[in-house]
This record gives structure tokens, sequence and C-alpha cells, in this order.
């Protein structure tokens, strides 16, 4: 959806921007709206309302309604400009102080703290005395350069955390200049922010020169609603009864920063794509697979039709569809599949750990006895750590910078109610001494640890209360590959010691493989295939895993060209119709494949695919026809690549 479309969506943008734009039609095409000219004094005074004047008279015998019409032209004007001024200040200075840095950065800051010391509305008044006449521009100038300090404290405050981020550095190393870096990379991160530094501007120049109209600084003979209240004020409009005089450009004040506050919103909203909810759309759920369904009562982890999407602004993403898995007591399930295929959210979504706009569209998942989607918080901070826990792939950067090791290893355990120091002191050691720390690095920073170090720390806190599973997402990932080997030989190692059951996701097939119980294999949000790991090695069942496994080079044998599984998987958006594998598959059968709806079917002992190759109900005669065509395509990718000249291989 694009900008305008989402900020039009919003009742909040709808509201602001049309009372805005209302506000300013209305004072500019003043003289079609009112016949009355505001300055003129041709009326009796304190008239009430009336047909002639919808807002009375004022003591002067001046129509209210035009002064408020004409009015908002000048409190408007000096919203908009002093706004406009004090942000290209705040933004002129927040930038150069962070970007430039040095010198110019402790000048700025200097500057920035002498304008943030100076007593704000008094020296608005002082200025003010001193610039009487020139109308409304005196009090403009002043509020502008009273009031841009703040700002730009806060955004050289986010320009140096947003100078540090990778995409930035990542765009100094793909030698981007300043200009480009500052206007492409950064400012569109900074336009909620900037939106709200001239909102806030503009209500304070507002406000400010309401202030100094009404206390008789400034311009009296102007009108704008400042001056309308100071005019009320002293003839004394509350005395008449003439409440109104005094009551409609407050209303208009306080409505025009109700409309800056929720624009402000709004623009906060387009501009950053993470809090664009949308409108909840959901999709047609597909039919849950029925073999494999019904679970086992025995499993320490039941995931049951789980289904879990994206509420983004267009059609949600369903990122997880119709998944059901067990996990043993002491097992380690290995979860693999391409990049996008939804692992890390069927692990966001079994650890509540799923920020908006991912949502739990339907499902269960039970841990034991607990029902853990439906755990109030209270009860998920009871259970989590205690019963489950999890390592993600950057985990590592959890660590506290400024707390030690120590301290980090016994929150969990004193969040849980383990408070006796020798006793915390006694599970640290022992928990470095699993993961194969020394208990000397429990009394250093993070920062003086390795990655890897950093990692197993962030395990050893997982395995703190002894969980009895913990969901672990590519822990290893960030690391090298020796790093990895270890430690994920002691997560092995350690699963086998304290009987925890795991589920290990990765990319890593072959892994995956030589360290799981059983591994299941996802491809656009369904598990296609779940099988023990030696049968799912040795006989793969389903040809989007017989691909995986062809895609890994074997490490003997003659050379076979891997070439890759070709096309791309369907959009999550979108409803799929039959086999989500359908378009790449070699096997396919069309009129079969893409029309019936998707189920899983036993294949072997504990294995399961979910492919029409093993539906009994399928003709056997199809069957052959397809996998004969699949071993027509093989052979001729091979015999191209014998006829390729070969190339030797020098491993020194
Ligand atoms: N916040 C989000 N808004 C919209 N779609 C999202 C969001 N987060 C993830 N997705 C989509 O959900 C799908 C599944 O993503 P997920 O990260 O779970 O996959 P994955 O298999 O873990 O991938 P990877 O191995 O690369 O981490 C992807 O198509 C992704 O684009």
């Amino acid at each position: 959806m694009s900008g305008l479309r989402r900020f039009l969506s919003q009742p909040r943008s709808v509201f602001g921007a049309g009372f805005l734009l209302l506000l300013l039609l209305a004072s500019l095409c003043a003289p079609l709206i009112t016949p009355y000219d505001p300055h003129s004094l041709e009326f009796d005074p304190f008239l009430p309302l009336s047909a002639q004047h919808w807002l009375g008279t004022t003591a002067l015998g001046q129509d209210i309604f035009a002064q408020f019409i004409y009015g908002a032209r000048l409190t408007l004007l000096v919203g908009a400009v002093a706004g406009l001024i004090a942000t290209l200040l705040s933004v002129t200075f927040g930038l150069a102080a962070a970007y430039l840095g040095g010198a110019v950065d402790e000048a700025i800051n200097t500057l920035i703290n002498v304008f943030l010391v100076l007593p704000g509305l008094p020296l608005v008044i002082v200025a003010s005395a001193f610039l009487r006449g020139g109308g409304v521009w005196p009090v403009i100038l002043v509020i502008s350069f009273t009031g841009w300090a703040f700002g730009a404290r806060v955004l050289r405050a986010q320009a140096l955390a947003l100078r540090e981020r990778d995409f930035v550095q990542a765009a100094v190393v793909a030698g981007e200049g300043p200009g480009r870096i500052i206007f492409r990379e950064m400012l569109p991160n900074m336009a909620g922010l900037i939106a709200a530094n001239f909102f806030g501007a503009a209500l304070y120049a507002v406000l400010s020169e309401a202030s100094l109209s009404f206390i008789g600084v400034g311009d009296v003979s102007l009108v704008t609603w400042g001056t309308m209240l100071y005019w009320a004020q002293a003839k004394g409009a509350l005395l008449q009864g003439a409440w109104w005089w005094v009551a409609m450009p407050g209303l208009g004040i306080a409505l025009l920063g109700t409309s800056f506050a929720l624009l402000n919103f709004a623009i906060d909203e387009i501009s950053n794509p993470r809090l664009g909810g949308g409108k909840f759309r959901l999709p047609p759920l597909r039919r849950p697979a029925q073999a494999g369904a019904g679970g086992n009562p025995d499993a320490l982890l039941s995931i049951r039709e789980l289904n879990v999407g994206y509420l983004t602004p267009g059609p949600t993403v369903r990122a997880v569809r119709d998944v059901s898995l067990d996990v043993r007591e002491g097992e380690l399930l290995g979860l693999a599949g391409e990049s996008g295929c939804g692992k890390s959210t069927l692990a966001f979504a079994v650890t509540r750990l799923l920020d908006p706009p991912g949502a739990v569209l339907g499902g269960s998942v039970r841990l034991a006895e607990h029902d853990l989607l439906s755990l109030s918080p209270e009860e998920l901070r009871r259970v989590r750590w205690k019963e489950f826990s999890m390592v993600f792939q950057a985990s590592m950067n959890v660590l506290n910078p400024v707390l030690k090791i120590r301290e980090q290893v016994y929150d969990a355990m004193q969040a849980h109610g383990v408070t006796d120091k020798a006793k915390l002191d006694a599970r640290a050691r022992e928990l470095f001494d699993l993961v194969g720390i020394q208990a000397s690095y429990l009394d250093t920073y993070p920062h003086q640890l390795s990655g890897g170090m950093k990692q197993r720390v962030v395990i050893a806190i997982a395995l703190a209360l002894e969980p009895k599973l913990i969901v672990m997402d590519e822990p290893t990932t960030a690391l090298d590959v020796v790093v990895q080997r270890q430690i994920l030989q002691e997560i092995n190692d350690v699963r086998r010691r304290l009987g925890i059951s795991i589920i290990f996701i990765t990319h890593d097939l072959s892994l995956l493989v030589e360290m799981s119980d059983r591994v299941a294999i996802m491809y656009a949000g369904e598990v296609v295939e779940l099988a023990p790991a030696h049968q799912l090695y040795a006989h793969p069942a389903h040809p989007y895993t017989q691909q995986l496994m062809n895609s890994f080079p074997p490490m003997t044998g003659p050379r076979t060209r891997r070439s890759g599984i070709p096309g791309k998987p369907p959009s999550l958006s979108a409803e799929i119709v039959g086999c989500p594998f359908f378009e790449r598959c070699a096997t396919r059968m069309p009129g079969v494949c893409d029309v019936k709806p998707l189920q899983t079917f036993p294949v072997a002992e504990g294995q399961t695919a979910a492919c029409f190759l093993y539906d009994p109900t399928v003709s056997a005669a199809l069957k052959d026809n397809a996998l004969r065509d699949s071993q027509r395509a093989a052979a001729d990718l091979q015999g191209e690549v014998s006829r390729e000249p070969s190339r030797s291989v020098n491993l020194n």
C-alpha cells in the first residue's frame, strides 16, 4: 500500500489532516466565508450569538467569528514558519554534530547546552519586547531561535546511533558520499523524529505567540488567536458573560495541538514500516494435514495445526501453515528448510516471542501440562526459563555490556526464586563447566569474551533452570566453523546428560542429519517431510528433501553437477492450491499435485511426507510416469556434466 493510501486509511491522520486543511482553507478563503472585516468596529458591543454574528461581537463591536477565521491565518503562519526554521536548525546542527564528530560535535554540543539552559519564555518575552513592531516576524524569529536546541539534541542522539548501524557502515564501505549517506540512508530513518520535532516546535510557537499576546507583549493590533485572548481578558469578556470570546481561540489552539499530535503519530507509522500493523486480512486456511495430525500423547511438546501470519497492510503473510509436530522427551528435533520458509516464525510463535505484526492465527502448542498459547503474561514469566528457554542467532548481543557475566547468569535464576549466593555461585560454575568455559570468566564483562564464548554464556543461561525444552534458532551461525562444531558438540553432550529436548533450527541440513534424532523439513510455511535423521539421509522421501540433499556435494565418489533447486518458493501472501512445491518439482503430477488439497502420507516407519507420490489413491501409472520423466531429466543433466572437460582440483 502506498504511503498516501496508508495515511488516508488511518482515522487519526484523516482527522488531524482534515482539521488542519479545513482551518487553512477557511482562513485563506475568509472573505468568502464571512462578510465582516475582523478589525471593523461597526457593531454593538457584546452582541450575543445570532444568525448575523455566529459567535457574537467583542467589547469593541468586532465580529468574533470573523476574528477567529482571520486570526487563524497569522496563528498558522507563526506555527508553520517557526516550526520549519526551528526544525531546520535542529536537523542541521543535530546531524552535523553526529556525522562530523570531533571538534564540530563539541562546539555544537556546547551551543546546544547553552540554549537549553536559557530560560525559554522569559527570554522570548525580553527579546520580543525589544523587537516590537514588524508584525509577527519578531515573534517568529525569537521563537525559532530559542526553540531548536532540544530537537537538535534528540536528533544528534538518534543520528549517532544510526551512524553505527550496519546498513550505514555498509554504505560507507560501499563508497557512498556523506551527502548520500545523510540524505538517503540516515534521514529517512529519522523521518518520524523530524516530524515530531516540527509539530512540537510549531505547537510551541503557537502557544508562545498566544502567551506573549495574552500578556500584551507583541503587536496587539494584529488579529491572531493570541491577541483575541488578550482583548477578551482586557475587556473582561467572562465578567460580561461573553465566554465564547475566550472559548473560541482557546478551542482553536487545543484542536490545532490535537491535530498536530495526530499527524505526528500518523507520520511516524508511515515512515516506520515496522509500525504498519494494517488490517487483519486472513486468507482461508487450508484443511489441516490428516495423517500425523493426531499427535503423540507422550510427546513433551505438541504443536497442532499451528498457523502464524504477519498482518501487514496488504494481504496477510501466512508464514507457518497448519504445522503439526511433536518433540519427545530428550529428543533433538532438527528443523531445516531454505531461507524464508517460516522456521524462525515457528520458533518465535512456540516460545511466545512473536512481535506484531506477527500473530498466531490458529492451532495449539502444548508443553507438558502447559497450553503455551493461552498462558497469561504472568504465567508465561513463571514458565519461561524454567520449563523452556531459547537461544537465537544473535543471542550473544543480549548480554548487557555494563554488567558482569556473573550477574547476568544469576538474573534468570534469581527471577525464579534462587537467592542464596552460595547456590547461585555453585550453579554458575557448574553451568560454565557444562558449556566449556572456565569459571574465572564469570567475573568479566561481555567485551572481554570472544563471540563463541558469549554464545556459550547464553547457552549456559538457557540451561540455568534445567528447562525441559530449549528452542535453538541458528545458535551458532554467527561463529566460525571450528567454534560452531565445538559448541554443537557441547550442546549435544549436555542434552544427553540432562535429558533436555531441543528444537534445533538451521539451514545446514548435513549438520542437522548428523546431530538430530528426527528432522522436519519445512517448505513455504509447511512441514513437508518428517523422518528419523538416518532415514532422511538414506531415503529422503519428498522431492524437495531429495533436491535439498542433492545440493550438498558428496565428500567422495565421482564428480556430479550441483544445480541447486530451480525456481523459487511461492508467495506466502497468496493462497496456495495443492502442493506448494509443484512449480519446482521434477516429479510433479499435473492434475493431481496442483489441484488436490495437500495431505501428509506415511512413507516408512516414523517417516511422513506431504507428497502425492505417497498417496495410495493416486494411480501407480501416474506416479511411474512422473518418476520416469524426472529420471530422464536427471540423466540428461549428468550427460552434460560428463561431456564437460574435467578439471583437476589441487587440495594443497
Ligand atoms: N515482520 C514481518 N512482516 C512481514 N513478513 C514477515 C515478517 N517477518 C518475516 N516475514 C516473512 O515470513 C516468512 C518466514 O520468515 P522466517 O524468518 O520465519 O523464515 P526463516 O525460514 O526463518 O528464514 P531464515 O532462515 O532466513 O531466517 C518470510 O517470507 C518473511 O518474509
